[in-house]
């Protein structure tokens, strides 16, 4: 699919027909209908397989008691005890979307990038691809190629973000230019585009992983002269080695594009991203226990994700009444919890009778501001002061399960 993508990209998008240095791409395409699979009667969870998400995705899992259970770490396909009928495919990110749009996995955990790069459904109607292909790449683009072309880039909607924000995996897509030669004093896309370098005949050259992205971008930002080369890694390297004079691809810490002199420049990011929780809009809406799956999985992964770094913290406190002392704890910044103190009567015997000298009060406070909560605790009188994390933090709804019902109409 990538290599449709380039082919077709570099074609239409880049000024000349045949595009100097890069090489001849393969391809070879056919007819079929959309590739969707017989009904399946078990559910499947598409997970990174490699890469630095794989194990984050486990320990989030896990986190939220959904541990995987892989028999045998050479294989491909794993379970969850907790769910059952579903089954965990091991996959490269990419083809985790891939294989969601082609209705092979109905959910899956993967970067928002990549959902965003690879999750174009439009692109597939109609088309197969077979890397041992024979077409070349001077080959004029059919009339048929154009209008998919024109639809991918419509969109789908036949994936749904499901989680947007699974707090790991965190980076962006940015457009990045050396900190040198011509480049130095351009600080934005649109110094970039007014630059008079880039013309029809010598257009901006981009490598870039992202082969759907960039050039969107590129059009959208309105630089009209770019073209694209497509590389597995060490993109920074590049523009050093004069193979291209920008570069689209993921940043994090920055370190990577600082070792190599390059530099993020003003609207020059494409996207940020983060792991998600994507499904398949058709397995939601028409295969049996999907949607009872994945509101489980959300409600635990919200209620997880909410618990992460909180501390719920016990104590007594001497007091005249439960309001009392609730006016006492909300004196302190550090104290008001989630909704508030809850403050309850601590019941002793006196003279044959319940009597209240205590209050016992629960409170969750974030990790980072625990020890401080503690001293002041202390200081209106708290003693007996307990503390321990929290796994999980249940609402009364799961915010992002009214969402998902609102974008299916349900
Ligand atoms: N530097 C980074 N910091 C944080 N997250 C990142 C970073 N690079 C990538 N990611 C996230 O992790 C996902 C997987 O990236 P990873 O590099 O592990 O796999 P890949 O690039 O798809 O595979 P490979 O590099 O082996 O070809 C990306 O899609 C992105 O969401
Ligand atoms: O901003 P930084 O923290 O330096 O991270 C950015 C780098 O991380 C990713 O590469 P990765 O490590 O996945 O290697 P790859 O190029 O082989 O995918 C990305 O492609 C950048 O090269
Ligand atoms: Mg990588």
């Amino acid at each position: 699919m990538s290599l449709i993508q380039t082919f077709s990209q570099q074609c239409l998008y880049s000024s000349y027909p045949t595009p100097g240095p890069y090489v001849p791409v393969k391809l070879r395409v056919s007819c079929c209908s959309p590739a969707y699979p017989a009904e399946r009667s078990e559910m499947r969870l598409g997970l990174p397989s490699k890469g630095r998400m794989a194990a984050d995705t486990l320990d989030l899992l896990k986190a939220c008691q959904l541990s995987v259970r892989q028999v045998n770490p050479r294989q491909y396909v794993a379970e969850i005890p907790e769910l059952p009928n579903l089954e965990v495919w091991f996959q490269r990110p990419k083809d985790v979307v891939k294989k969601l749009v082609s209705g092979d996995l109905d959910l899956g955990i993967v970067g928002l990038d990549t959902v965003s790069e690879y999750g174009q459904a439009d692109l597939f109607k109609g088309i197969t691809f077979d890397p041992g292909g024979v077409t070349r790449g001077a080959t004029p683009i059919p009339e048929a190629y154009l209008e998919t072309y024109d639809v991918y880039y419509k969109g789908n909607e036949d994936l749904i973000i499901v989680h947007n924000a699974l707090e790991y995996g965190e980076c962006r897509l940015s457009l990045a230019i050396p900190k040198y030669g011509i480049f130095e004093s351009i600080n934005s896309m649109r110094e970039l585009a007014q630059m008079p370098q880039w013309t029809a005949s010598k257009p901006l050259r981009v490598a870039t992983g992202f082969t759907y992205l960039a050039p969107k971008f590129l059009k959208e930002s309105g630089l009209k002269h770019a073209m694209f080369s497509t590389a597995d890694g060490a993109l920074e390297a590049a523009p050093a080695m004069g193979i291209a004079d920008a570069i689209v691809d993921l940043v994090s810490s920055g370190t990577t594009l600082r070792e190599n002199n390059l530099k993020e420049i003003e609207g020059g990011v494409l996207l940020e991203s983060q792991a998600v929780l994507v499904a398949s809009r058709r397995s939601l809406t028409q295969q049996t226990g999907v949607l009872d799956t994945v509101h489980e999985i959300l409600e635990r992964l919200e209620a997880h994700l909410r618990a992460v770094g909180q501390y719920l913290v016990t104590a007594n406190m001497r007091g005249s009444s439960a309001e009392e002392v609730a006016e006492r704890i909300l004196s302190q910044e550090s104290l008001s919890g989630l909704q508030g103190p809850t403050v309850s009567p601590v019941f002793c015997k006196r003279d044959g009778q319940a009597a209240v000298d205590y209050y016992g009060i629960d409170i969750c406070v974030p990790k980072k501001s625990l020890y401080k909560s503690i001293q002041q605790l202390r200081a209106i009188g708290g003693s007996g002061v307990l503390t321990c994390p929290l796994t999980y933090i249940f609402d009364e709804e799961t915010p992002r399960w009214r969402e998902l019902l609102l974008k299916l109409g349900l």
